[in-house]
């Protein structure tokens, strides 16, 4: 069995690798910390655990802790975990990030879009991006997995199969986001108090938003030329889910059939990713609690340009399914153990 611990295991990502690993055959739960909840039972923490989970939260350092586990998930806000892993630590035990702190390549970039200074610069070079079905064997050679964002993960699976086979004009892509609330994590914060979010969708972080330069990032990375992006977010009353509308202008006609083509080619061995037939749009309540990310097009003849529509659930394979897919990868095991729930509809 595979020892995991988890940091911040109290956060809503937190929660649902605890959920996820629980029910994992091949894991076990050895670990699990907290700052604000040291000492409690994880089922005071959260109700739904009542009966299954009442083990005591610890806040321990990483380094004690990654002494104990073969595998550590970090749970915590950004800037905290590159404060707080090392060489040494690596040598202990494989780590698996939810946050952001590893997951730009260019130190300058983090800086100027975290506005922080990193905690171990030296480390970023070793940090492998674990979106899954781009960087799988990266992945299986890693000690440390910068696990994508959310928001990140849905453009970029939903936008790659254009970029990487040069169909459309690469300035010209908009990706307009929309997120449920709690990709904002549980922490208390007026944005996300009930009155203030229910009955509103707001746009926010317009031009400015962090997952700007891990898009382009990534996207880059399947091309020849450097992708730059517009892309805008949007908070909505809803508790999960992420969709994605991202629109670019192709670079000659092209009919439904050509692309979908280029699009199975891409994801004919991924699991995860649900092309939907032509005229089926992807909604969040379709992927819900599940680790699936849905894509479909269209093409609009009127303007030659192509609209992609991607949704995922923002804390399973936005984040804590991701998280497990990537440690199923480095451990040798079917990616999708512990991964393959159908998606909970209504909830
Ligand atoms: N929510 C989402 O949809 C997604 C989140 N992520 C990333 O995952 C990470 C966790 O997010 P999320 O679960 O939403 O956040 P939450 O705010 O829900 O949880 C944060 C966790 O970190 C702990 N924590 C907070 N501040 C500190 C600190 N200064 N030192 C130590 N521990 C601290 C909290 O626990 P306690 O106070 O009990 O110690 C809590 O367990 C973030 O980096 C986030 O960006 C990634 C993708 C999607
Ligand atoms: C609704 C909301 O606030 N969403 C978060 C993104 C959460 C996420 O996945 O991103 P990270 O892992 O990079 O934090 C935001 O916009 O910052």
């Amino acid at each position: 069995m595979i020892k995991a611990g988890i940091i911040g295991a109290t956060g809503y990502a937190g929660q649902e690798l605890m959920r996820l690993l629980m029910q994992h055959p091949e894991c076990e739960v050895e670990v699990i910390s907290s700052r604000t909840y040291k000492n409690t039972n994880y089922d005071q923490v959260y109700g739904n655990f009542m009966g299954i989970a009442s083990d005591k939260l610890v806040d321990e350092e990483i380094d004690e802790i990654s002494k104990k586990v073969d595998v550590l998930f970090i749970a915590l806000p950004h800037g905290i975990a590159s404060n707080k892993i090392s060489s040494k630590i690596l040598e202990n035990t494989k780590i698996i990030d939810l946050g952001a702190d590893y997951r730009l390549n260019d130190l300058s970039v983090y800086e100027k879009w975290y506005g922080v200074s990193h905690g171990s610069p030296e480390l970023i070079e070793e940090a492998v991006y674990g979106l899954c079905e781009l960087k799988r064997q990266d992945v299986k050679k890693s000690n440390l997995i910068a696990n994508p964002g959310c928001y990140t993960t849905c453009s970029i699976l939903s936008l790659m199969p254009l970029v990487k086979n040069n169909l459309i004009d690469k300035g010209s892509i908009i990706v307009d986001a929309k997120s449920g609330v709690t990709g904002a994590g549980r922490a208390l914060n007026l944005g996300t108090h009930y009155t203030e979010c229910n009955e509103s969708i707001k746009a926010y972080k317009i031009a400015s938003h962090r997952h700007t330069p891990e898009i382009e990032q990534e996207l880059s990375g399947v091309t020849d030329s450097s992708i730059s992006i517009s892309f805008t977010p949007h908070l909505i009353p809803m508790n999960r889910g992420i969709l994605i509308t991202a629109y670019a202008s192709l670079n000659k006609k092209y009919t439904y059939e050509d692309i979908k083509e280029v699009y199975e080619e891409c994801y004919k061995d991924e699991q995860f990713i649900r092309l939907l037939p032509e005229g089926v749009f992807p909604e969040t309540k379709w992927v819900k609690g599940s680790n699936y990310c849905d894509i479909n097009f269209q093409i609009d003849e009127r303007t030659n340009r192509i609209i992609v529509l991607g949704a995922i659930d923002n804390l399973i394979k936005g984040a804590a399914g991701q998280a497990v897919q990537n440690m199923n990868i480095i451990f040798g095991l079917k990616e999708s153990t512990g991964l393959e729930v159908i998606p909970a509809f209504p909830i």
